[in-house]
């Protein structure tokens, strides 16, 4: 099957982009019997098992807190090692499956990739050399320096607010390499050894991250993610916010590298598309343009990522280590990989309305965020100073008009609606590019009852009283 200047080959089990037709050492590796890579899980299951479940005692010397829930989330420790499992291997699932010809979201995956397919010297080189761009761009000089939340022993850290211009110099550079002849459209063959590369780094950083928390004062702990059980503990960090000197680890994984790939594999996608089929499509077009939307607010907005929970209250360990550094960049660009092996016709008339449902979710997005970072900075700012508040025995106050009077979380109102307009561009006739939606419905459903739980500890009474006057959680009279 070929079409414009590149070639789509099919490969019986799924869909390879490639001009060569020589079989490769990972195509060979395909149709080597599973039995092995059953036995290396087997292997990998058991190490989890043997140091996750026999109650290990404590690390010496380590400061043990029980959770302020008095209860362990995401199921305890069997939930955090299930997710261990399942988390990476929907990823890849994931990628096998974008690039297979029937593209079945809950089918089996086209095949079981072999270590050859997975690993590759190469991938991890990139992904190191990615990561150690991103820390010296983190490390320029900052137009702003921002104060973090209070922390328990009363201090406030101190953060570089650079992350727009870490885009620019990244966007510049990878400009420049381009015009230069850098193979950018070599990267979605390579998605896959990127993937594990990632994973694998986001595993040894955990456990890094972990072997450093043993060494941290109590003060520095995580009100979860201390639990004394190694598996728990090392899934969801111990340490609140792992640093070396002003270097915070967590700060810069949250938005950088990860949000960054993200739109880099875009961008690949898209280019790969352009040398394929002579142009990008529209539909194509519209995922790339949007989703850059998104990082690029995320970005100029950085600050505001300081009083989400998962800076304020969750630990740096496995899940958000996975979560920005691989799970991001690989499953949230879904989309274009969906749309690279599966181009889908859409009209100018469809297009408008899905600007037009993007441009709704972002403003209900924006203007949320926006108007509660507003008001929790300076609530006599003039902008939130009329609105309507309920005040809290904390001395905070809790707004219930404006936006946070329509429901209790319309910001996940906003982000959900987005979601949808970056699916719609790959039609209805596939599951596949729904992933997102599904996956972050879910996401941010539980996201919002563990808010729930955090704020009704923080606020008792007032949290009561904002939940009878705000009675919606998400979506207004629905949930
Ligand atoms: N794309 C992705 O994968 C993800 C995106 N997101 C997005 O990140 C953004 C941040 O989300 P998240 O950190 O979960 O939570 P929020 O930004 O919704 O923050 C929740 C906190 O806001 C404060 N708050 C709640 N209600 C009120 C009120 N009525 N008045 C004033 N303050 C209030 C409370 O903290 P306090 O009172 O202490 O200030 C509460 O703990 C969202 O837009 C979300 O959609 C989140 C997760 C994943
Ligand atoms: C691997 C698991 C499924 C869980 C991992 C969850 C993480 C992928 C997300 C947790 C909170 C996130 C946020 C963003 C990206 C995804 C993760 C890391 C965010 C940076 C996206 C851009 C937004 O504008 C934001 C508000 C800055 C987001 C903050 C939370």
């Amino acid at each position: 099957m070929a079409r414009g200047r590149g070639r789509l080959k099919i490969l019986g089990r799924g869909w390879s982009l490639s001009e060569l037709s020589a079989e490769t050492g990972a195509d060979a590796a395909r149709s080597d019997p599973p039995r092995h890579r059953a036995h290396l899980l087997g292997v990998g299951v058991g190490c989890v098992f043997l140091t996750g479940f026999c109650e290990l005692p404590t690390p010496s010397g380590a400061k043990t807190m029980a959770s302020p829930q008095g209860s362990l989330e995401f199921g305890g420790p069997l939930g955090a090692a299930a997710l261990m499992l399942v988390l990476p291997a929907t990823m890849f699932h994931l990628l096998l499956v974008a690039r297979s010809g029937p593209a079945r979201l809950l089918g089996p995956p086209p095949y079981l990739p072999g270590p050859e397919a997975l690993w590759s010297p190469r991938a991890l080189q990139l992904v190191l050399a990615w990561l150690g761009l991103q820390a010296a761009l983190y490390l320029l000089p900052a137009r702003k320096v921002a104060e973090g939340q209070e922390l328990k022993n009363k201090s406030r850290l101190r953060y570089p607010i650079n992350g727009f211009q870490a885009l620019v110099v990244t966007t510049l550079l990878v400009g420049l390499g381009v015009s230069a002849g850098l193979p950018l459209d070599a990267l979605p063959e390579m998605l896959l050894p990127l993937a594990f590369a990632a994973t694998l780094t986001a595993f040894v950083f955990s456990l890094l991250l972990y072997l450093k928390a043993l060494v941290a004062p109590a003060s520095a702990l995580a009100p979860g993610g201390n639990s004394g059980n190694p598996i728990y503990d090392f899934f969801l960090g111990r340490e609140l916010n792992p640093r070396i000197s002003s270097f915070d680890f967590k700060y810069f994984c949250e938005l950088r590298p990860g949000l960054m790939a993200w739109v880099l594999i875009n961008l690949a996608l898209l280019l790969k598309e352009a040398e394929l089929r002579g142009s990008p499509s529209l539909a194509m077009w519209l995922v790339n343009g949007f989703q850059l939307l998104y990082v690029a607010d995320a970005l100029w907005h950085e600050e505001a990522v300081l009083t989400t929970m998962d800076i304020t209250h969750d630990g740096f360990g496995f899940m958000l280590a996975f979560g920005d550094l691989a799970w991001v960049p690989f499953t949230y660009s879904l989309q274009a990989q969906f749309l690279l092996y599966h181009p889908q016709p859409l009209g100018l008339p469809m297009a408008s309305v899905i600007c037009l449902i993007n441009a709704i979710g972002y403003y209900v997005f924006r203007g949320a965020n926006s108007q509660k970072n507003t008001f929790r900075k300076n609530p006599s700012d003039p902008r939130v100073a009329d609105l309507e508040t309920i005040p809290t025995a904390t001395g905070r106050q809790l707004l219930v008009s404006g936006w946070w009077g329509m429901v209790r979380h319309p910001n996940y109102l906003g982000d959900l609606i987005m979601a949808l307009a970056w699916s719609l561009p790959c039609g209805v006739s596939h599951l596949l590019p729904y992933f997102y939606l599904l996956y972050f419905t879910a996401l941010l459903v539980h996201r919002e009852a563990r808010d729930e739980q955090q704020c009704l500890q923080k606020y008792g009474l007032a949290w009561r009283e904002y939940c009878k006057r705000v009675p919606y959680r998400i979506l207004p009279y629905v949930y």
